[in-house]
């Protein structure tokens, strides 16, 4: 099964490059955001057959309670906002018949028996939420587990177009909150999020 790993940036995957070397497993760097992911990705297949994407990374989750390091497992991402204002309302691209903002991991092609991870939705920005009143709009919006990243449905959206099966986790860096950089824990969700990296890819090949 030929495997392509897929991180927005080197530093998200720098613990896992030897290994990934000796295993002779294939990774991609695309660079931040939906556009630079989705490029990256697209210009990638068109060189070749991949059987699984597997895109880790960090994000930032909406619940408070949630432990900062913990991986999830992406099953559901979004493409934030996408659509249209009509005055007080917001009409997706969907409502608009323009097409889908809403894509699920893919994994017809995944063994059964890979490593637990939470399952959690997710939405994709541009723009990272860090004002209090965005932030509790998206309470209301979103009852269950909420990751939000800046490139997992753009990820979902290349495998769907390539009918690729594709995975996606997320280790939780920091709470969706008023801009608080200094309070990102990025050094334990990369760790935690390449152990379980090794671990998805020994129980693959
Ligand atoms: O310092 C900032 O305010 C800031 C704003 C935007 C991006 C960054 C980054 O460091 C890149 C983030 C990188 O990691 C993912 N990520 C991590 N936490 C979040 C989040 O809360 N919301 C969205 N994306 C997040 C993202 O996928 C990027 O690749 C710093």
């Amino acid at each position: 099964m030929k495997i392509l790993i897929v991180a927005a940036t080197e530093e998200e995957l720098h613990p896992s490059l030897s290994f990934l070397a000796e295993r002779q497993i294939e990774y991609l760097i695309t660079g931040v955001g939906m556009v630079a992911c989705s490029y990256a990705l697209s210009k990638r297949l068109q060189n070749g057959r991949v059987d699984l994407l597997i895109q880790v990374g960090i994000g930032g989750i909406l619940d408070r309670e949630a432990a900062l390091g913990e991986v999830y497992q992406i099953v559901q991402d979004e493409i934030f906002e996408m659509g249209a204002e009509d005055r007080e309302n917001f009409l997706t691209i969907e409502q608009l018949g323009l097409g889908a903002h809403q894509f699920y991991e893919l994994i017809d092609a995944v063994p059964k028996s890979i490593p637990f991870a939470k399952k959690a939705q997710a939405i994709t920005v541009n723009k990272v939420h860090g004002r209090e009143s965005s932030i509790a709009r998206l309470r209301i919006r979103y009852t269950k587990p909420l990751i939000e990243s800046m490139e997992g449905a753009s990820f979902f959206y290349v495998a769907l177009q390539e009918g690729i099966a594709a995975l996606q986790f997320r280790a939780v860096s920091n709470y969706v909150e008023p801009r608080n950089r200094a309070a990102w824990n990025i050094g334990l969700a990369v760790g935690n999020m390449n152990s379980f990296l090794q671990e998805l890819i020994k129980s693959l090949v």
